[in-house]
């Protein structure tokens, strides 16, 4: 079982425009899509498409929450949710052309006492692994995240921001940055390949016994004591990227949970992330013969990087 924290849901709102619209002017488009959203719910819903035993569990209130809970409820998402005072946030993606725009919202203030609750919603489960994933509403800090990694005896995974990453003050089980978190977390150059895997290495030293880091395009990496491994994106028809660095998480977690090794889990990542890319928006597509685009996955091995 993996139980999911999002401490800031949101609704990702994606539109579609022809073009972006000049000062003053207003573009008008019939093409919208709502999904219910934040990095832990979208790995849920993608844990739930391939067929994994997992709960989400997270901060929402007001309309936009309710929103979330039913859309969960709709796609047979087991959720365990926790009701705040403040409004669950809206964010938007803006798709013109080959451009995507993206804007965050903060989200509501929350009282830190909403991470007990957060506790005891996962402490009802007994999970194996627990994952804190996005960003942190206004009135939390990074304590919150060494809070949930300490509450019980699962393995923590993190998906948060560099700064964050840079932050935290306890060992974690795994956690995936994508190449700028890398950066931040670091302070190290990420430009090729070769120094975000010394990266890797450098933020394992930190206290993350794995790191996962996606690398967009460039596919993905990840980092242990038995493993430099580097592994090519698939070529595919991209839609969006919204979601994609989830959807790479959900399918390394997918793998590990089973007692899969590190290679094979970093495969899996980076085919579930190429189904979500080819999608508009955050929705589960299919993972129909999965295990094809598994096989076409390509591993470079990077030992020797540590003689
Ligand atoms: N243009 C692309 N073509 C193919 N796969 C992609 C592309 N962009 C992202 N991906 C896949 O999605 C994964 C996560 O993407 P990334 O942009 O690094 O994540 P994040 O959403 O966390 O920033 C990558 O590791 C890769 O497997
Ligand atoms: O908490 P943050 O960092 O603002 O990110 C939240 C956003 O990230 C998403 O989870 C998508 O994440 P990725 O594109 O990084 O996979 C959206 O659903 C959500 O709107």
């Amino acid at each position: 079982m993996i139980v999911t924290v999002t401490f800031n849901p949101a609704v990702d709102h994606t539109i579609q425009v022809d073009a972006m619209p000049d000062s003053g002017t207003v573009v008008r488009t019939d093409e919208a899509q709502f999904d219910a959203g934040g990095k832990g719910i979208n790995v849920s819903q993608y844990l739930t498409g391939l067929g994994a035993d997992t709960v989400a569990t997270g901060l929402v209130g007001d309309f936009l929450g309710e929103y979330i809970r039913s859309e969960l409820e709709d796609e047979g998402i087991p959720a365990d949710l926790v009701e705040i005072d403040g409004k669950t946030r809206l964010n938007t993606t803006i798709l013109s052309d080959d451009d995507e725009f993206k804007i965050n919202h903060d989200g509501p203030s929350v009282d830190s006492a909403v991470v007990s609750d957060t506790i005891d919603a996962i402490g009802r489960y007994d999970p194996e692994m627990v994952l804190v994933a996005g960003s942190l509403p206004p009135g939390l800090d990074t304590d919150a995240i060494d809070r949930i990694a300490n509450a019980g005896e699962w393995n923590a995974v993190v998906d948060v921001g560099g700064a964050t990453l840079q932050a935290l003050d306890t060992e974690y089980a795994l956690c995936k940055p994508n190449r700028e978190e890398l950066a931040v977390a670091t302070d190290r150059s990420v430009e090729t390949v070769k120094s975000c895997l010394s990266a890797a290495d450098v933020l394992r030293e930190q206290g993350f016994e794995r790191v996962v880091a996606s690398l967009g395009a460039d596919g993905a990496l990840l980092a242990s004591s038995d493993a430099l491994v580097h592994a090519a994106a698939l070529d595919v028809e991209v839609a969006d990227t919204v979601g994609a660095g989830d959807a790479m998480l959900a399918g390394v977690l997918s793998e590990l949970v089973v007692g899969g090794d590190d290679r094979a889990a970093l495969c899996r990542g980076v085919a579930v992330a190429s189904r979500i890319v080819a999608n508009t928006g955050t929705t589960v597509p299919s993972f129909a013969e999965l295990d094809d685009s598994v096989g076409r996955v390509e591993l470079t091995d990077y030992a020797a990087l540590r003689e």
